[in-house]
């Protein structure tokens, strides 16, 4: 082989092995979102390390700090901020759906994720002719999921308007534009009528609250009389143990790492709900045995990690990825380390599940 054919061979194989590398290696477990389309939601590429570093100091206090500062009114500004920088993210490197599920065994990620937010929509007794609000609604994985398994109208909404236009975008390719649909608003303040929903759910998405009464009765308003309200709440459980320094590093890491002013502790969720009125129908944990562990998912794609890592420096040094996104993807990379601390120590619990009615006759 002369050198002119060794060096064409050369660039080829190279070429190819690039080409590999980002789109096969780096694509989206659920195609749509691709490495080399990492945007960070409406912020633009050149003030997102500055985006980054104001999240990270408002998050790095802790609960009583916040408050201290009397700054819960920022919660959601900041949160929205969060989910600029890391929307793109999670939907490349995780899928439409932004939650933890059981694994089940001899079922994909993908189809855990599906029976866990069809069981929601089972719970709630959602049906054909009914208006369902999704709150929290991300991407809209868990909305297309439950409009598709029971076939009621879900409306979703989210502080972040990058994901309105994502999870729009999502609707009308999977063809249920008819049956979804998404807004962009606050939870603490609806842009909906009382009592204008048959029914609610909320996958993961009020940790975000700083005051969880608040969303509650939020939710409360907009449900009819004799309606059903299911959540699925991250908390600390009886095992966490303020006095151990490990214990609360894991839950500082996960606090800092996903936007949360605070988790509450999960015997407090019940007497919340009936705060805010409902009565509660039923409330478990269900990463509980026989469920099979919820952290895995996270723990067996180290591998995954170090690859999107060095994929996510090489696009940002050739300037296709905003310079922030390694910064970003760092601070994920060691939020997936306290989460998957807090699951196999059974500190923390991504899916306390708590179903409410609001009640036919409301006492004042
Ligand atoms: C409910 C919330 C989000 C829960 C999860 C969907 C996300 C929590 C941590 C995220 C991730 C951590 C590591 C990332 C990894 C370094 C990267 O290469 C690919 C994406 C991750 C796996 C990412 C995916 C989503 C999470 C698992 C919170 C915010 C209330
Ligand atoms: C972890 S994601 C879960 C999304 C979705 N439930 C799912 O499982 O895919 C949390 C969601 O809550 C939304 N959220 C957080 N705080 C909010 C607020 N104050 N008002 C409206 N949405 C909010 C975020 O924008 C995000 O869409």
């Amino acid at each position: 082989m002369d050198l002119s054919t060794a060096m064409w061979t050369a660039v080829v194989v190279g070429a190819a092995a690039v080409y590999w590398f980002v789109w096969m290696m780096g694509a989206a477990e659920v195609k749509g979102k691709r490495a080399v389309n990492l945007k960070m939601g409406s912020i633009a590429k050149d003030k997102v390390q500055d985006k980054y570093k104001q999240y990270w100091s408002f998050f790095l206090r802790s609960k009583e700090d916040i408050v201290a500062a009397s700054d819960d009114d920022k919660v959601p500004a900041f949160v929205d901020t969060f989910y600029n920088l890391v929307t793109d993210i999670y939907e490349w490197g995780w899928g439409q759906s932004f939650h933890f599920s059981p694994s089940l065994p001899g079922l994909s990620h993908r189809e855990a994720t599906r029976k866990h937010e069809e069981r929601a929509a089972d719970l709630i007794a959602a049906r054909p002719g009914q208006r369902i609000v999704d709150v929290g609604c991300g991407v809209g994985g868990p909305m297309r999921a439950i409009a598709s398994h029971s076939g009621a109208h879900v409306v979703g909404i989210t502080i972040n308007e990058y994901q309105v236009g994502r999870a729009s975008a999502h609707n009308r390719k999977a063809d249920l534009d008819g049956l979804c649909e998404v807004v962009c608003g606050n939870f603490l303040e609806m842009p909906f009528p009382d009592a204008s929903f048959d029914g609610a759910y909320s996958i993961e998405a009020t940790c975000h609250a700083p005051c969880l009464e608040d969303v509650y009765r939020e939710i409360f308003r907009v449900l009819k009389p004799g309606a059903l309200y299911v959540s699925y709440e991250w908390v600390t459980t009886g095992l966490y143990r303020p006095d151990d320094p490990r214990h609360v590093e894991t839950i500082r890491g996960i606090e800092r790492g996903d936007a949360l002013p605070g988790l509450r502790a999960q015997n407090e969720v019940a007497a919340i709900a009936r705060q805010a009125g409902f009565e509660v129908v039923e409330e478990r944990d269900l990463a509980l045995p026989p469920a099979e562990p919820w952290w895995t998912r996270l723990q067996m794609g180290r591998f995954a990690y170090w690859r999107n890592h060095l994929l996510v420096s090489v696009l940002a040094a050739l300037r296709i990825a905003p310079k922030g996104v390694v910064d970003v993807h760092e601070m994920l990379y060691e939020t997936a380390r306290h989460l998957s601390d807090g699951g196999e120590t059974g500190i923390f619990t991504p899916m306390h599940m708590i179903l409410c009615r609001k009640p036919l006759l409301i006492n004042q």
